[in-house]
C-alpha cells in the first residue's frame, strides 16, 4: 500500500493527527485538509505531510485538491464534536457533520475516489438497551451530534451500492491518551473530556473537576465509559484503510477495549499515576449522559485483526500525563513541512 495517496480531513485534530503520523510512518502519501477551527498545525509532525488549510465544504478548494492529486482513499475525521453545543445549535452540527462531507463526497465521486473511512461514534447508539454494545445494537441517538453521525452513516449506506462507494464506519468509544513519546496529545479548546480535565485539576492549571452525578446505577454511582487509546484508534484506521484498498468491501466496527471505567476510577488512576491529589467537586448529572457505555469490540478483531493494545487505564493515563508535562516544557513546537494553503 506504500505510496498510495490518502486524504485525511481533520488531520490536525486530536485523533486525526495521531493517525496521520502512523500513515506517514507506513509511507503513505498523506494530504491533510483542515481549516484549523479546532486543529493545530504543529500536531502534524511529519514534514512530508502536506496540509491544505481549507474547509471541506469549500467546493473550489476540494476540486483543486482532487484535480491535482489522485486520491486513493479519504479518512474523514473533520467534524464538530461538542454534544452540549449540538443541542443548543443543531444547525452548526448538521451543516458541518452532514452537509459538508456530502459536498466532499460529490467531489470524490467526480474524481472516482471510492474509499471513505468515517469517524463515527458510540453516541450514534443513544441510551444502550443491552451491554456490551455490538454493531447491531439499535441506533437511536439522543442529541444532534449523534444524529449527525448516524445521518451520514445512513447516507453512505445508500451511496455504497448505488455509486460503488466503499465505506468503513469506525464507531469510537471514548478516545483518550496521547502518543507514547508524548509529542502529540489531546489539545481541545474548550476541553470537555474527563481525562484531560482531571489531569489539569491535578496539576492546578484548572479548578477542581466536577463529577457529573454520583447516583447512577453503577457500582460506585458514577458513569462508566470505555476509554480507548488514541494510537489504538490510529492503528485501526490503517487496518480499515488496508481492508478497503484490498477490495474487501464496506464494513462497520466499534473501537473500544470492551472494559468500562467509572469517573471515580479515572480520578483515582490519575492520582496514582501523577502522585498528585485531584481536587474534586460533586455535581448533578450532565444531561444526556448514559450511565454505562461499553463496547463489544469483537467485530474489529474478526474483520481487522485489531485488538486494543492499551487495555489498562493506568497505561493510557500515563501517556496523557507525559504529554501534558511535555506540552508545558515546550516540546509541542511547530515542525518544518511543506504547506499548500489554498
Ligand atoms: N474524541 C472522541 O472521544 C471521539 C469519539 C467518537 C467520535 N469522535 C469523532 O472523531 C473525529 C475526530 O475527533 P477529535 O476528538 O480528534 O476532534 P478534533 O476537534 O480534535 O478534530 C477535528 C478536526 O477537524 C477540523 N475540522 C472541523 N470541521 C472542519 C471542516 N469543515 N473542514 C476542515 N476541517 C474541519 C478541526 O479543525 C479539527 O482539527 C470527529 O469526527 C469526532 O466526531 C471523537
Ligand atoms: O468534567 C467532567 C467531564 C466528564 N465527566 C463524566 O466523564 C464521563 C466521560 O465524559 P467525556 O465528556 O469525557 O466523554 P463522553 O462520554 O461524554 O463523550 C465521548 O463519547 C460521546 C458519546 O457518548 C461522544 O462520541 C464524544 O465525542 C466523546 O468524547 C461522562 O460520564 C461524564 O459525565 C465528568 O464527570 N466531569
Amino acid at each position: 500500500m506504500e505510496g498510495k495517496t490518502i486524504l485525511v480531513t481533520g488531520g490536525a485534530g486530536y485523533i486525526g493527527s495521531h493517525t496521520v503520523r502512523l500513515l506517514a510512518e507506513k509511507k503513505y502519501k498523506v494530504i491533510v485538509v483542515d481549516n484549523l477551527v479546532y486543529g493545530h498545525e504543529e500536531a502534524i509532525l511529519d514534514k512530508n505531510v502536506k496540509l491544505v488549510k481549507a474547509n471541506i465544504a469549500d467546493g473550489k478548494a476540494m476540486t483543486t485538491l482532487f484535480s491535482e492529486n489522485k486520491i486513493d482513499a479519504v479518512l474523514h475525521f473533520a467534524a464538530y464534536a461538542y454534544v452540549g453545543e449540538s443541542v443548543k445549535d443543531p444547525a452548526k452540527y448538521y451543516l458541518n457533520n452532514v452537509a459538508a462531507p456530502l459536498s466532499l463526497i460529490e467531489i470524490m465521486r467526480a474524481y472516482n475516489c471510492n474509499n471513505f473511512i468515517f469517524s463515527s461514534t458510540c453516541a450514534s447508539y443513544g441510551n444502550p438497551v443491552r451491554l456490551p454494545i455490538d454493531e447491531n445494537h439499535p441506533q437511536d441517538p439522543i442529541n444532534p451530534y449523534g444524529q449527525s453521525k448516524l445521518m451520514l452513516e445512513k447516507i453512505l449506506k445508500d451511496y455504497g451500492p448505488a455509486y460503488n462507494l466503499n465505506y468503513f464506519f469506525l464507531r469510537y468509544f471514548n478516545a483518550s491518551g496521547a502518543s507514547k513519546d508524548g509529542l502529540i496529545g489531546e489539545d481541545h479548546d474548550p476541553e470537555t473530556h474527563l481525562i484531560p480535565l482531571v489531569i489539569e485539576a491535578a496539576k492546578g492549571t484548572r479548578g477542581p473537576v466536577t463529577v457529573f452525578g454520583t447516583d447512577y446505577d453503577t457500582p460506585d454511582g458514577t458513569c462508566i465509559r470505555d476509554y480507548i487509546h488514541v494510537e489504538d484508534l490510529g492503528r485501526a484506521h490503517i487496518l480499515a484503510l488496508e481492508h478497503l484498498l484490498n477490495g474487501k468491501g464496506s464494513a462497520i466496527c466499534n473501537l473500544g477495549t470492551g472494559k468500562g471505567c467509572s469517573v471515580k476510577e479515572v480520578i483515582e488512576t490519575v492520582e496514582k499515576v501523577t502522585g498528585l491529589k485531584v481536587p474534586v467537586k460533586f455535581g448533578p448529572r450532565r444531561e444526556g449522559d448514559p450511565a454505562l457505555l461499553v463496547s463489544d469490540p469483537s467485530a474489529a478483531k474478526n474483520i481487522l485483526g485489531w485488538v486494543a493494545e492499551y487495555q489498562d487505564l493506568s497505561a493510557i493515563i500515563e501517556t496523557a500525563w507525559k504529554w501534558h508535562n511535555g506540552k508545558k516544557s515546550g516540546k509541542y513546537t511547530p515542525k518544518s513541512k511543506s504547506i499548500n494553503a489554498i
